[in-house]
């Protein structure tokens, strides 16, 4: 069989955890391989060795069929295998081009960059490979989805013939993921071969070839996607079944919790995201909100947490008035809020689990007492998270944020803010990046928050988890209300409509 990477028996592990524990990934000339895990099965290290970031403690890596040693991205490069971040790595202010050739080309061409001839080869790349890039564009003014295209291009420019995709497709809109799939199956086409990091099963069985699953750092099995169902791939992963659907009863929802009246937020760049929103969320229902990313959404959230300052309108907690509130006196009138960025809003990255979990409550008893923290105190709640959401780390609460898997840091944060108890629940992408296995657990909880009589709001890109778990689903488009509906009288072809600013009237015409 014609392998182009092959990776056998790696091992490698951190203080306290054996991330990769004799893996074994086969990849031929011109499939796209998905890569399956739940969280913290391995899946980053095990890219990041083949991306020469990381050394293994054993096992050795092929290409080509040579043996071969891959110190650093560099050398990966040299052989052929780039990799499409999670997080762009791209200069905003520069150009398309200028980003493209930023630390590969200046040795070439010495002081005079001939960014022109640069410019004329993205040109033609793009072309060849149907990305539709502009070379001369900024990379400020271009949408996501053709920020990713520009990593894309980074490495067909160097030669890539092997690309590593770290779940691409977690920041794209449902148009822009038909398109990348479309990319992917074209570079495929012309003879590049594709490693496939997700968790979105649907996506999997949409452009793979063959998917290798690891469970906490062990190959469980590589399998023919075609003949394998979605259910058998989640099982493979995360060691039982796995539903899909959200098991929740009607609704019985009882007083407004929130209640947002006519709501004008303006953007970074002074323009009116929310124009004259309202919406209110009852005690005992799950609202969601439906819309393509950037419409509002933010501003909305920002605008009910204190995160950012309303140019008008009200927004009601119980009856109360909050806008003219901190966000610490909000948050002890009762609002849990899960953010959309981790990194940025969530967690202190440096910090402790633990001191992570204790960021809202420890000036308060039993974590501190006459201006003294009280460890024992503090260490208790976490370890009771932690247990409770699963979240696995090296060294238990100990552990430093930055040092967990992504999927991981998202369950601490779900933790740390269910376990508040708010009467208001902000969920923004709750289950951004994570496995099924967690979706499932996640959804659970947040459904038991409204069983308890909570209001929930949930924000989510993914409709299949608006559909799924919320009760009322109001649209956004343009930072408007386009309608709300319930989400057991609606459907995906509907709320899409809506979502592109087609009243439910019209839409269902
Ligand atoms: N630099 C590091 N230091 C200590 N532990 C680490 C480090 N990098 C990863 N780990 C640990 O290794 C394990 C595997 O992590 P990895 O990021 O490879 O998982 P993953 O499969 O990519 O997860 P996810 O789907 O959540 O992104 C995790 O338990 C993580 O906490």
């Amino acid at each position: 069989m014609d392998y182009v990477v092959e990776m056998e028996g790696i091992r490698k592990e951190f203080t306290g955890i054996v991330a990769n524990d004799d893996i074994t990934l086969r990849l031929r000339k011109g499939e796209i391989h998905a890569l399956l895990g739940e969280n913290g099965a391995g899946k980053s290290t095990l890219m990041s060795i083949l991306f020469g970031m990381y050394q293994p403690d054993r096992g050795r890596i092929l290409v080509e069929g040579k043996e071969v040693r891959i110190t650093s991205p560099n050398v990966a490069n040299k052989l052929g295998i780039g990799m499409v971040h999670q997080h762009f790595k791209l200069v905003e202010p520069f150009t398309v081009t200028e980003n493209i050739i930023l630390g590969y080309e200046t040795r070439k061409f010495g002081l005079f960059m001939d960014t022109d001839k640069a410019a004329k080869r993205v040109g033609e790349l793009s072309k060849q490979y149907g990305l539709n890039v502009d070379p001369y564009a900024k990379i400020e003014d271009i949408s996501v989805g053709m920020q990713q295209r520009v990593e894309i291009l980074k490495m067909l420019y160097r030669n890539a013939d092997v690309l590593i995709f770290d779940e691409p497709t977690a920041v794209l809109t449902p148009q822009e993921i038909t398109d990348l799939q479309e990319i992917m199956k074209n570079l495929t086409k012309e003879g590049k071969s594709i490693i496939l990091i997700t968790h979105k099963l649907k996506e999997i069985k949409a452009v793979a070839d063959r998917c290798t699953v690891i469970r906490r750092g062990k190959t469980i099995g590589t399998v023919d996607v075609a003949e394998t169902s979605r259910e058998a791939m989640a099982e493979m992963m995360v060691g039982r079944s796995v539903s899909f659907k959200v098991d929740k009863t009607a609704s019985a929802p009882g007083a407004a919790v929130l209640e947002v009246s006519s709501l004008t937020v303006k953007n970074s760049k002074k323009v009116e995201a929310l124009k004259r929103f309202s919406l209110s969320v009852h005690a005992g229902e799950i609202v969601g909100i439906a819309g393509v990313d950037g419409n509002g959404q933010t501003e909305l959230i920002e605008a009910i947490t204190g995160l950012q300052k309303a140019e008008s309108g009200e927004v009601l907690l119980s009856g109360k008035p909050i806008h003219e509130l901190s966000i610490r006196e909000r948050n002890d009138r009762g609002i849990g809020h899960i953010p959309e960025d981790r990194h940025k809003r969530g967690l202190v990255l440096d910090y402790s689990l633990e001191e992570n979990m204790m960021l809202e409550v420890y000036n308060r008893p039993p974590f501190s007492r006459n201006g003294l923290l009280k460890p024992s105190a503090m260490r208790e709640h976490a370890e009771h998270i932690i247990e409770s959401f699963d979240v696995r780390s090296g060294s238990g609460v100990r552990s430093v944020a930055r040092s967990l898997s992504g999927g991981n840091q998202q369950k601490a944060i779900i933790g740390r803010e269910v376990e508040r108890d708010p009467d208001l629940l902000i969920a923004v992408q709750p289950t951004r990046g994570l496995d099924v296995g967690s979706i499932e657990y996640i959804h659970r909880r947040l459904v038991e928050q409204r069983d308890k009589g909570k209001a929930v709001l949930l924000v989510s890109l993914e409709l299949d988890e608006i559909l799924n778990l919320s009760d009322r689903i109001a649209v956004i488009n343009s930072g408007e209300l386009v309608g709300i509906v319930n989400a057991s009288e609606t459907n995906e072809q509907e709320l899409g409509l809506m979502m592109a600013g087609y009243g439910k009237e019209e839409g269902s015409a």
